[in-house]
């Protein structure tokens, strides 16, 4: 998918949600935890009742990878499954020298077919170029993460800056709006007009409202710019909505809360 169909897609939902799959088999509804194919069957059931509310599905890895070749298989279903409508993430997190990440770009982007992943920036520039050379697809480079670590690194000042702005200002050299975004978490809502003053038209992918407490609010006053530009992400507080049979109808009720404020926040 490209960028002029991610913001179509906004502009006709009125929604820049992102639905996270963090399939977690010890949490989902004890009807479905004895199913063959549990994990699936759950995804198939939240994005069937999502989809209209919703622009992408953020799929975190480390869920699936962590079950093994099941849980391998389950990824794969669920990409094939999520309509081609949505724009997809592999939360991956990877990045490595050259070679072996050309290789992670060919297992997330041919092998399966995500629009984009997620990437760490710590090994420069030759550990992320690999990831730029697909069309209509996005590397998505971690800048300001939600987490409390955050300030071990992120947030040191080297000179006058921040170690996060030094990352962004140059990992934006290397690429365009049309195939890299960064990652800020919705618990540094402070920092965002400062980020949008490095990376004005770059779309920005913001996990952390719901469970970790950030603000859509502050996120959506701050981070949007002309053609939205915000990916806002939910795992938990959509998909672990109620533990019993109704999880499904739950998830779309929050869902659809988060669209309809969402479309409050729309400049357009
Ligand atoms: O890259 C991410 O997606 C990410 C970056 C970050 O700074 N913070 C963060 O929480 N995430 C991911 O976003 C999701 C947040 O999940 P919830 O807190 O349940 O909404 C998880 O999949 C995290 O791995």
């Amino acid at each position: 998918m490209n960028r002029f169909q991610l913001v179509q897609q906004i502009k006709g939902k009125r929604s820049f949600l992102c639905v996270g799959l963090d399939t977690d088999i010890t949490k989902i509804p004890k009807h479905l935890q004895s199913h063959a194919n549990a994990i699936f069957e759950f995804n198939k059931s939240i994005i069937d009742a999502t989809k209209d509310h919703c622009v992408a599905y953020k799929i975190n890895t480390a869920f699936y990878e962590a079950l093994g070749v099941k849980g391998w298989e389950a990824m794969e279903q669920t990409v094939d499954y999520i309509p081609k409508t949505h724009f997809t993430i592999a939360d991956a997190k990877r990045g490595d020298i050259g070679n072996t990440s050309s290789q992670y770009a060919k297992a997330f982007f041919e092998t399966l077919n995500f629009d984009s992943i997620t990437v760490a920036p710590y090994m420069g520039e030759d550990s992320i170029r690999p990831f730029m050379e697909y069309e209509n697809k996005f590397v998505i480079v971690l800048g300001l993460t939600s987490n409390k670590g955050a300030k071990d690194f992120e947030l040191q000042k080297m000179g006058d800056e921040f170690l996060y702005e030094k990352v962004i200002s140059k990992v934006a050299e290397w690429g365009t709006p049309e195939n890299l975004m960064f990652v800020v978490g919705a618990t540094q809502s402070s920092e965002l007009s400062n980020i949008r003053k490095l990376v004005p038209d770059h779309f920005l992918l913001v996990p952390g409202v719901g469970f970790q407490g950030g603000s859509l609010k502050e996120v959506s006053e701050h981070g949007l710019n002309k053609d939205c530009g915000l990916l806002v992400n939910a795992s938990r507080a959509i998909i672990y909505a109620s533990e019993d049979e109704s999880f499904a109808d739950e998830a779309k009720i929050i869902a659809q809360q988060y669209q309809q404020e969402m479309n409050g926040y729309l400049n357009f």
